[in-house]
């Protein structure tokens, strides 16, 4: 109140004792302030004015404030008046005026008209507010921040900013537009609504998710995560990485980047490939029978279950070799490979882990079901036709079974199903032979 008290004194007394309440009080407005007839003629201008304008005061007041525009015919000023009159309701708008030293300033200027109750002449308010700065630091932000898009846009993945409630629900506050050549999505879509993209994340990564994330929120540790998102071109592999940061209102914040890792991911399984087979037979190769049968044994022991596994040795491949040369024991090994690979099921292991000498392991079968596939893989390799030369050549093979227990070793089933395989051996060839913990009757062993 002191404020407006002190504005009353020094505007009354600048504009005399007849000055209405309301004029007095915009005169507490901090800018330019000045009251003009109906045409636009300065009738008063508050003090400040000179401060602001650069304009002395008394060499405005009679004179038109469109003087004061840049374009003082056509400008806005001119345009703002004619509403103001006509409309007889206030205008606001950028002005742009050109000061007395002929700077020119942007100004925030809200024209208002004055009507008396009494039938007095129309008064319109003018107040101008010098938003220069402003504008400047607005275009200059403004600027910065294209520039920043533009990185954003050409950097090597998806900048994003991910958000999880305190109840666990997550959405998208900001999605680089690097997302419409990874996932072929417009990012807006996906920040309206995080699901668009989350469910296109494979469901067994989808937990792997859920998980990591739950995980750096607790720990506020970085999160990091390759995972694969189904897009318009195929699988992707996509690798994330981001910052967490936690709010008072118990949501956490994570800004990152998405990454396509695709080809890495294909040169790294094409080089896991090549690492893990058999040159001559495709089947994998020892080293990668053991680290598979690892991860095997591990998930079925999650479930409480035991794996069947058996060694296979073709019969009297010594013979062949010295009777038909090594090349064709070399055709023998692939066929024997290619039907037994045809015997099992894709995600069965077979692998070639000695000369002669193969292992399987029957991921998700009961002892009884691999007894049945094992045995109907023996008569398969019986039935093989090997054309060589004029005579047709025919192999069999022997095979020993033994389970790998949830809590059990790889090492030790297989040295179990080898002890089977030489009873096996023992009992005539062409046959299967179980170690004794094998949770089957002998009764149904063929031959
Ligand atoms: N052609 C070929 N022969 C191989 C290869 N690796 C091992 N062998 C041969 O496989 C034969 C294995 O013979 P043995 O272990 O004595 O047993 P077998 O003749 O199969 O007799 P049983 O196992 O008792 O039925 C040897 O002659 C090896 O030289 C290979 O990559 N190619």
């Amino acid at each position: 109140m002191a404020i407006i008290r002190d504005k009353w004194r020094t505007w009354r007394s600048h504009w005399g004792e007849q000055t209405p309440l309301a004029e007095v009080l915009l005169g507490c407005f901090p800018g330019l302030v000045m009251l003009t007839d109906a045409h636009g003629v300065i009738l008063r201008v508050n003090p400040g004015f000179e401060e602001h304008s650069g304009h002395p005061a008394d060499a405005l007041v009679g004179r038109r404030i469109t003087c004061l525009d840049v374009d003082p015919l056509h400008g806005d000023i001119s345009h703002a008046l004619a509403h103001c009159v006509a409309r007889r309701r206030s205008w606001r708008g950028v002005l742009m005026c050109r000061r007395a030293d002929g700077r020119l300033i942007h100004q925030d200027g809200v024209f208002q008209p004055l009507e008396g109750s009494r039938g007095e002449p129309l008064r319109l308010l003018v107040t101008l507010h010098d938003i220069t700065e402003l504008r400047q630091k607005a275009l200059h932000d403004h600027a910065l921040l294209e520039r920043l898009q533009g990185t954003l846009s050409r950097l090597p993945g998806v900048v994003f900013q991910l958000r999880q409630e305190a109840r666990g629900g997550l959405d998208f506050l900001y999605l680089g537009d690097g997302l419409r050549a990874l996932a072929g999505l417009p990012p807006s879509a996906v920040m309206e609504r995080a699901d668009t993209l989350l469910e296109r994340i494979q469901p067994e990564d989808r937990d792997a998710l859920t998980t990591s994330l739950a995980q750096s929120a607790v720990s506020q540790e970085a999160w990091w995560l390759e995972f694969r998102l189904e897009t318009a071109d195929g699988v992707r592999w996509i690798e994330g990485r981001a910052s967490p940061s936690r709010r008072r209102d118990g949501t956490t914040l994570w800004d990152g980047l998405l990454i396509d890792i695709t080809p890495r991911k294909q040169e790294e399984q094409r080089t896991q490939r090549l690492v893990s087979t058999d040159m001559l037979t495709g089947a994998l190769n020892r080293r990668a029978f053991f680290d598979f049968g690892e991860a095997v044994r591990a998930h079925a022991a999650r479930q409480g279950r035991s794996v069947p596994m058996a060694m296979l040795d073709i019969d009297h491949f010594k013979r062949l070799n010295d009777t038909h040369g090594h090349a064709v024991g070399d055709l023998a090994l692939q066929a024997f490979a290619m039907t037994c690979r045809d015997s099992l099921r894709p995600y069965d292991l077979f692998a070639r882990i000695g000369g002669e000498e193969f292992a399987v392991m029957l991921v998700d079968s009961s002892p009884e079901e691999a007894w049945g596939v094992l045995d109907r893989l023996r008569a398969a390799v019986e039935a093989i036709e090997l054309e060589v030369a004029d005579t047709t050549l025919r192999i069999t093979v022997s095979l020993g079974l033994a389970v790998l227990p949830p809590e059990g070793s790889v090492d030790l089933a297989l040295s179990q199903a080898d002890q089977a395989l030489y009873r096996a051996k023992h009992e005539g060839r062409n046959r299967l032979a179980e170690s004794p913990s094998y949770p089957r009757s002998r009764e149904d062993t063929p031959r």
